[in-house]
């Protein structure tokens, strides 16, 4: 007996040394358990209490009349899963006739609180089924990214949704990204973890770093062209455009090849072309982007206004060639000259780290996710790297991306120095640091792809 006592008093005492100092091994040893077993035993008066039980069916009230059975209660959503996972639960429900997601949206904080978790969310799956996702601790205050996740060609993990989902940035689906924060923030963090995840794969990276280059020059070797200063930008800009030009060019000779055989599929884009045609996707790293917008002289002006011609030009022909924009800066309004709005409606994939204040916030979320304004503005000074994610569906996230230092992602970025596709129409501005290795390719003078 007293062997047992000791044995549970050191299991309580390591089960809360672990909730106190390593909460995500705290959840995996006993956490997800007792929750589970808190939400089954809770579930039928938490969800009356809640308000999300409907009344007993008639059929059932009149079977209770004719019968000595007792009278049935007040019926909750059925339970069709709950499944734990490495950060929480995540319980799937079926709607009583009468019930909508909505309903289970609204009580989402009310649920949180019933069944002692960290956070709470819900999404319909599909009519009548919800799912609803439980958090068991506060997974963005130490980010750790699960070691398998779904990675594709052109979407990679970057950093993690505070429901404990990896937040991807998926090229296809939304081909051009905004980062805005404030100084301090951690738009850097994120742009190098990005980086650091597209290293692995068959993609050309290019940048244009306008902090005299402290942020991406480092992880040259993994880079095919780079930029350092607004001249030089401007050029590579031009170099982009004309490279996109060619592409074009090469998707309409695949077309007119593929016209004339019958059921033969009609590339539109590059995607649609055999593999060894296609040619690398680049995607185009941009950080602190209002540097490229200001002028002093009329000479900087007219540069200023090709800079921007080109990224407006990029950004709305660039996804059928392969060329996705991934804008990093401050603030990004029409204080900015013009030109700078009808390229911002281009760029849907919008993440705000904390900013200063609401007008930046706006600039990020106001027309395409309102609701994620009030969010972004809310983030902590203090909790460096949390930002809000949304695209032009309206829906949005708080994540937060993994630590990464320059020295991690710098080798990374040099393990993988050999995949750096060498694009002979940005060869001016290959950069000198090791350059990277020549990747022999036939379409528009680019890699093959091999992803
Ligand atoms: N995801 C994160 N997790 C933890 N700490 C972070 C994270 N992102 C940033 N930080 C901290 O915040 C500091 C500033 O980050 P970062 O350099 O990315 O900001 P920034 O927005 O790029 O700033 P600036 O605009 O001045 O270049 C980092 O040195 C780091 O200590």
């Amino acid at each position: 007996m007293t062997w047992l006592t000791v044995a549970l008093v050191l299991v309580v005492a390591a089960a809360g040394l672990l909730r106190w100092r390593r909460p995500a091994w705290y959840w995996l040893a006993f956490g997800a358990t007792l929750a589970a077993l808190r939400v089954l035993v809770r579930y039928p008066s938490v969800m009356d209490a809640c308000g999300l039980t409907v009344p007993p069916s008639r059929w059932r009230l009149a079977l209770a009349r004719a019968t000595d059975w007792p009278v049935p209660g007040p019926r909750a959503p059925r339970i069709l899963r709950l499944r734990p996972t490495r950060t929480g639960l995540v319980l799937r429900l079926k709607l009583r006739p009468g019930q909508d997601a909505f309903d289970v949206a609204a009580s989402c904080d009310r649920l949180r609180h019933s069944f002692a978790m960290y956070g709470v969310t819900s999404r319909e799956l599909r009519s009548g089924v919800v799912e609803v996702r439980m958090t068991g601790y506060d997974v963005l205050k130490r980010v750790q990214m699960p070691a398998k996740t779904d990675t594709r060609p052109m979407r990679v993990p970057v950093a993690l949704r505070e429901d404990g989902a990896v937040h991807y940035r998926d090229y296809r689906a939304v081909p051009h990204g905004l980062t805005l924060g404030a100084t301090e923030s951690g738009k850097s963090v994120y742009q190098r973890n990005l980086v650091a995840a597209l290293a692995p794969q068959h993609v050309a990276l290019v940048g244009i770093d306008c902090k005299q280059g402290v942020e991406l020059f480092s992880m040259a070797r993994r880079f095919s062209a780079l930029a350092d200063n607004p001249d030089n930008a401007a050029e590579l800009l031009d170099a982009l455009v004309a490279h996109m030009g060619d592409v074009y060019q090469l998707i309409r000779a695949e077309q007119r090849i593929t016209a004339d055989v019958p059921d033969a599929e009609i590339a539109a884009n590059i995607w649609d072309l055999p593999e060894d045609l296609r040619p690398v996707p680049i995607v185009v790293l941009v950080d602190e982007v209002a540097e490229l917008a200001l002028f002093t002289n009329k000479e900087e002006e007219r540069r200023r206004d090709r800079i921007i011609t080109a990224l407006v030009r990029l950004a709305q022909l660039g996804r059928a060639a392969g060329i996705y924009l991934e804008i990093c800066g401050q603030r990004f309004g029409s204080e900015l000259g013009k030109g700078i709005t009808m390229l911002r409606a281009q760029l849907t994939g919008r993440t705000a780290h904390r900013v200063n204040d609401e007008t930046s916030a706006n600039m990020a979320f106001g027309d395409i996710a309102p609701d994620a304004v009030l969010a972004a503005i809310q983030i902590p000074a203090e909790m460096r790297g949390i930002a809000i994610a949304a695209d032009s569906t309206g829906g949005w996230h708080r994540i937060r991306a993994p630590h990464t230092s320059l020295r991690q992602a710098v080798n990374t970025c040099n393990r993988h120095a050999d995949l750096t596709p060498d694009l002979p129409a940005l060869a001016p501005f290959r950069p000198a640091l090791g350059g990277p290795k020549s990747v022999p390719g036939p379409a528009v003078e680019s890699a093959p792809a091999a992803a």
